[in-house]
């Protein structure tokens, strides 16, 4: 055998003067991620797979999951259909009743509806790949249909399958196939949030039903690109057609879009998992593969996506200091979060001048994963906040058409109401009753804080205030001071203090002495009798001009249903701009433990996965890259050894010193795809 004169790397054993164990890493680099895969398949593993075998049926149409379940899989539900965040029609003020329901606290447990349907995409089953319909050329094999004059055009075609027997196996145990198990029951869901319950993270004393309403962990995964092929135009007359391999269809886009008929985030306690279609597979004839389905996550309007921590790691920064990827406001908006992998390319775009007879192809890029955070906040411009029993929800009910709950008990109101007040045709606003606070509210007591980012976006704010409470003066200090603890920028908005239940004697007495505390310290309060409807239009009408001064010093908002003209694609091109990074930025270091080298770069490391180690002009490439781009040389200069392991993405290899510098292996013939035949040129 001809010893090998090179200083570079090397993969394939029988590509070496002397055997050189050099195998796909099985357990991952602590420095890459993604999943480990074989390059090298066995004769029986081929023809298994060509043959389709036991497999399922493969088929083309991609896993996707693009529509929640409709609304009313949960509208039973009577918080959401009661009191949760509904937004009332339009009405005047005096059109308004209110509205009396005394109704007893169980009706939030007893009625805790939850739609035990689960969404299947049975129909997404394409990791097989498509490969039946193509012929497999193998080592020894009889099967190839070398009868060239019964048909007038046929391609041969080079293919193998890329889930190897292991990682199929894996799948059925986890059930996590492409298309199935898209969508998973809460629980997981809930238990994480029962574990930050102890860490003290969450309010306590919040039924497990009215948490994750506004709150939601999901995962997207955009679609992996279709493999390229290896195919040789076969034609009658038409000798050496050339290659004719097609490359892979682009994988499915992840895209967000606000949708205006959606008022919680519920949805997303069922459905966790959203994967776009992988691209279909390229064919011979020049046949590039179909696009994969795209997939579509649906969420309310006011939805702040951010990014967030893998499920299963721990620490890291808090939540406010993550950046805030998307504000999604407007019904209608729709943002690209992921864009799909790139098809890889078929042997056709491999033709040159140099290299008429290509027998390389690509395998599909990867779609990129994201773990996602989504939280609701409310779009309104007015929240009334007050202590619990003050009369917030009556205050709502009168001026708006919006039915909330009213009882006369604390708590009565645990989910935010909408509704929207209008004086004039083209003069409305929309205000939200929140959830009573208490003192302690920051310490957890009552419902806590976890409403009070609901009015982060508001612009003004109407502190209703219980007349009828012993010490009227002393229950607003203690809601100012727990807004304040809450957030400085909340507290700095303007706000209304409207005294409530002066139809009551107990009120009627203390409102002077209210009303001279409060004005020492320079705040005119209002005093009303919400159910009477005496001095709420005073009221409405104050806050409603503070929020036309908020306006037009901050410039007046688009509607809630005005679709602003904006391009939200700005994160599909930030994960564009990372996955593009060029193959020369890379860096080198070695392991202290395991004294192995380890070459990262998001570029090398996406070559590596794009290569497909099957196709016998893969090797002679990615040799050639890994001199072009400089690792050789970095690794030389950083004094590899004869015999080091050298890691570069998922692949682990081992250095080799040339006897005379070559850095290009001189033999490249003998490789894995010995097991292919192929065709003869002269
Ligand atoms: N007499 C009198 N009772 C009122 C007035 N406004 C509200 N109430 C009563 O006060 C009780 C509480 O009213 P809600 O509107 O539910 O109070 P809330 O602030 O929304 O209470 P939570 O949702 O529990 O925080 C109900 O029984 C109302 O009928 C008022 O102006 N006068
Ligand atoms: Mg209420």
């Amino acid at each position: 055998m001809a010893s090998i004169s090179m200083n570079c790397f090397f993969f394939t054993p029988q590509a070496q003067a002397r055997p050189i164990k050099t195998k796909k890493i099985s357990a991952k680099p602590s420095n890459v991620s993604g999943k480990t895969r074989n390059p090298r398949k066995t004769q029986r593993e081929l023809e298994l797979k060509s043959r389709g075998g036991d497999k399922p049926e493969p088929v083309t149409e991609a896993t996707s999951y693009t529509r929640l379940p409709p609304r009313e899989d949960f509208s039973d539900f009577s918080l959401v259909s009661s009191s949760y965040l509904k937004l009332s029609e339009e009405v005047k003020l005096s059109e308004s009743n209110v509205a009396r329901v005394e109704e007893k606290i169980e009706f939030l447990v007893e009625n805790d509806g939850e739609d035990k349907e689960v969404k299947k995409d049975d129909d997404d089953d394409d990791i097989w790949g498509n490969y039946r319909r193509l012929d497999v050329f193998e080592g020894n094999s009889e099967s190839i249909d070398d009868d060239d004059d019964d048909d007038d055009y046929e391609d041969d075609v080079f293919e193998y399958s890329d889930e190897t027997d292991e990682e199929k196996h894996e799948i059925g145990k986890s059930g996590y196939k492409d298309g199935e198990a898209l969508c998973f029951s809460g629980e997981g869901e809930e238990d994480e949030e029962e574990e930050e319950d102890e860490t003290g993270v969450k309010e306590k004393g919040v039924p497990a039903v009215m948490r994750c309403f506004d709150r939601a962990k999901i995962f997207v995964k955009s679609g992996d690109g279709g493999n390229g092929v290896v195919a040789f135009r076969r034609e009658k007359f038409v000798p050496f057609g050339g290659p004719s391999g097609g490359d892979g269809g682009r994988g499915g886009n992840v895209y967000v879009e606000v949708d205006g008929s959606m008022n919680s985030l519920l949805p997303f306690r069922k459905s966790v998992h959203f994967r776009a279609g992988r691209g279909e597979h390229g064919r011979g004839k020049m046949q590039s593969g179909a696009k994969g389905v795209d997939v579509v996550v649906k969420v309310a309007p006011g939805t702040v996506v951010r990014q967030a921590k893998e499920v299963g790691t721990e620490g890291g920064e808090e939540e406010e200091e993550r950046e805030v990827l998307l504000e999604l406001l407007h019904p209608g908006q729709r943002a690209l979060l992921i864009p799909g992998g790139r098809g890889g390319r078929g042997n056709a775009s491999f033709k040159s001048g140099m290299n008429k007879v290509p027998r390389i192809a690509e395998n599909g890029e990867e779609g990129p994963e994201l773990w996602l955070d989504l939280e609701l906040k409310l779009v309104a411009d007015v929240g009334i906040v007050g202590a619990p029993n003050a009369g917030k929800s009556t205050l709502l009910s009168v001026i708006s058409a919006a039915q909330p709950t009213i009882a006369n008990y604390p708590f009565t109101t645990l989910l935010p109401n909408l509704g929207v007040v209008s004086f004039d045709y083209d003069s409305t606003m929309v205000v939200a009753d929140l959830p009573g606070l208490l003192e302690g509210a920051h310490r957890g007591f009552g419902l806590g804080h976890e409403f009070l980012r609901h009015t982060e976006r508001c612009s003004a704010l109407v502190h209703v205030v219980d007349g009828s409470s012993p010490q009227p003066d002393l229950e607003f200090e203690a809601v100012r001071l727990e807004l304040e603890l809450f957030s400085p920028e909340i507290a700095e908005k303007p706000y209304v203090v409207a005294f409530n239940k002066m139809d009551l004697p107990d009120a009627y007495e203390k409102w002077p002495m209210f009303k001279e505390s409060l004005r020492a310290r320079g705040i005119e309060p209002f005093c009303m009798s919400a159910v009477q409807r005496d001095g709420t239009h005073e009221v409405i009408s104050t806050v409603y001009e503070l929020l036309k001064k908020y306006r037009e010093a901050n410039g007046e908002p688009e509607g809630l249903f005005d679709l602003p003209n904006e391009n939200l694609d700005h994160v599909a091109k930030k994960i564009d701009k990372e996955r593009r990074a060029a193959i020369n930025e890379f860096k080198i270091f070695r392991d202290s433990g395991t004294r192995a080298w380890h070459v990262v770069g998001a570029g090398l490391q996406r070559f590596v996965q794009m290569t497909n180690w099957r196709y016998m002009d893969s090797d002679k490439r990615f040799q050639n890259v890994l001199d072009a781009c400089g690792v050789n040389k970095s690794l030389r200069n950083m004094g590899v050894k004869e015999g080091d392991t050298v890691i570069v993405g998922e692949m682990e290899l081992v250095w080799h010193d040339s006897a005379n510098g070559s850095s290009r292996p001189t033999d490249s013939n003998k490789t894995s795809t010995d097991s292919v035949r192929w065709p003869q040129w002269k």
